[in-house]
């Protein structure tokens, strides 16, 4: 079955319970920083398999100490859903152990 996109109000109101993350382009995203190249690529593979787990992924961007993730829902057309904002709460309960910020 589709997930239903959020209105712009919902995912505003989703967003103020979720700080460093935006809404750009149809996408949430949210940037972290660590403190080496090394944990940010584990920290990618951490958001790997917890995005298999959800079955619902992210594109991951790896930079030199940074990791970005941008997500939508393809099955609403490449709109915000539930399942973004799902994505966005695992992600932020793995990072602390990560040290990211
Ligand atoms: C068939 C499978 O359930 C879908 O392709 C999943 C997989 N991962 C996904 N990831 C994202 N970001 N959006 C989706 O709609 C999506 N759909």
């Amino acid at each position: 079955m589709p997930s239903e996109p959020l209105s712009q109000k919902e995912i505003e109101d989703r967003l103020r319970e979720l700080p460093g993350w935006a809404f750009e382009d149809d996408h949430l995203v949210r940037t972290y920083r660590l403190a080496t190249h090394r944990a940010a690529s584990a920290l990618v593979s951490h958001i790997a398999v917890v995005q298999d787990e959800l079955n619902h992924h992210s594109d991951l961007t790896l930079g030199y100490d940074t990791v970005r993730l941008s997500v939508n829902s393809h099955d609403a057309g490449g709109l915000v859903t539930e399942k973004d904002f799902d994505l966005a709460e695992r992600v932020e309960s793995l990072v602390p152990a990560h040290g990211a910020s």
